[in-house]
């Protein structure tokens, strides 16, 4: 068995980067851009008003002048001439300052008569004005790879950046083994269960911007895992899901290497997850998660997720931790890292009491893995221990 950072280091090395596409602006969202975005304009492009008032010289706010109004600047309409001593524009937020202002009086701050205007209360210190290029400047960076957020996809938006080169979506091909599995909805056999784990890794791949390719289960016979893995070609990852383990029904591994797969690794010193298998089929690369529901859920936290991640250009990184306090004692864990369900609040953490990896209620109900390094001594409560969040 090797360890979770072994496997983790082979699959990254296994991993091949997607190549780069340009989408639309509107289609970005979650796409992990691949090269640095360029500003091609500053923003404010003008000194720009932040309030709707009078714009005056910079000595004219004061209280009590009274000043001739001379025009007026909105937002898409400037004000081209200059505003001197003794003149006023009345000016409203977003419109461009005009030359000689340099302070808007609030509208509140003043009292309007005709065409003049009188500052009846205290201007203060703060001019009311955004300088040209506050934001960003032209040639500004938003750095790559990153994943863009939507405030990301404003900002490009206000770059005036219409098309992005992104990573092509991984497709991840997703085939759960068994002949107890249905589908959900379907009506299961008295000896059947729901396939879960399917909709599981569906919803993670979705997660991390890849694109899921839903396979009919494989039954547990040759030809019929064959011929899923025949559909399957075309994804770049291939994930199998059951039938990794050492029973007489667990095929997976075999008809993989059948079919061409080049094992990487199989088995690693971890739990849940134990019997994980890797390595490539043709031009993907295949993942055989474990079929207990929480062992292949945290697999594919720990694995599937890094990988893609990678995949698209983002770092290669493990699935971030970060450190909490221990709410109980825990016993000393043994030679397999031990990734336990807990719930984390406030940066405290308590595992969970049942953590058969068959319990989705419980990992619904968690939103951390605890993680306890390979044989680690017993903890106490107050202890700080690192926590993988779960979404
Ligand atoms: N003698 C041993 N038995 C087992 C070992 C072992 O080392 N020696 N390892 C155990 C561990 S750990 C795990 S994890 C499981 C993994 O086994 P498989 O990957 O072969 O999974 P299956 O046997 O096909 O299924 C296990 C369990 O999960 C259910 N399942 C499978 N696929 C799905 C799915 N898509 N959705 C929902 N549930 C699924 C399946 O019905 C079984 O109940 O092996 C242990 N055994
Ligand atoms: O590793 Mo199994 O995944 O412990 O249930």
């Amino acid at each position: 068995m090797i360890t979770v950072d072994e496997a983790l280091s082979q699959l990254f090395a296994l991993a091949q980067a997607m190549p780069s596409e340009t989408v639309p602006l509107r289609d970005a969202r979650g796409r992990v851009m691949l090269s640095d975005a360029v500003a091609r304009r500053s923003q404010p492009p003008f000194a720009a008003s932040a309030m709707d008032g009078y714009g005056v010289t910079a000595g004219a706010a004061v209280p009590g002048a009274r000043l001739e109004v001379i025009g007026e600047a909105a937002a898409g309409h400037s004000f081209d001439g200059p505003v001197g001593a003794g003149q006023a524009v009345r000016i409203f937020t977003g419109a461009p300052v005009p030359d000689g202002v340099g302070h808007v009086v609030l509208q509140e701050d003043c009292t309007r008569d005709g065409p003049h205007v009188t500052i009846t209360g205290t201007p203060g210190d703060n001019t009311n004005i955004r300088p040209a290029g506050g934001d960003f400047s032209v040639g500004d960076r938003l750095s790559a790879p990153r994943r863009l957020t939507p405030a990301d996809m404003a900002l490009l938006a206000s770059m005036n950046i219409a098309h992005v080169p992104v990573a092509r979506r991984p497709v991840v091909a997703l085939i759960s083994t068994g002949d107890e599995l249905v589908m959900p909805g379907e009506e299961p056999g008295p000896d059947q269960i729901i396939a879960s784990n399917t909709f599981g890794l569906l919803g993670l791949i979705q997660e991390v911007g890849a694109e899921p390719r839903l396979l009919p289960i494989a039954r547990d016979t040759d030809a019929s895992l064959h011929m899923a893995l025949e559909l399957a070609q075309g994804a770049d990852v291939v994930v199998t899901i059951g039938g990794a383990s050492v029973g007489d029904h667990d095929i997976v591994a075999r008809v993989a290497e059948e079919t061409g797969m080049q094992r990487a690794f199989y088995k690693i010193a971890m739990r849940p997850g134990k019997p994980l298998m890797a390595g490539r089929i043709g031009d993907a690369l295949m993942l055989g998660l474990p079929g207990n529901p929480v062992s292949a859920m945290v697999c594919g936290h720990l694995f599937l997720l890094p990988v893609l991640r990678a995949m698209t250009g983002l770092p290669a990184a493990p699935a971030p931790r970060v450190q909490a306090v221990l709410a109980t004692d825990v016993a000393a864990n043994g030679p397999r890292e031990h990734y336990m369900r807990a719930k984390l609040v406030d940066g405290t953490v308590t595992p969970f009491d049942r953590q058969d990896s068959s319990l989705l209620s419980i990992l619904s109900d968690a939103n951390g893995l605890l993680v306890r390094p390979i044989d680690d001594g017993a903890r106490q409560a107050g202890e700080t221990v690192d926590v993988v969040p779960l979404f």
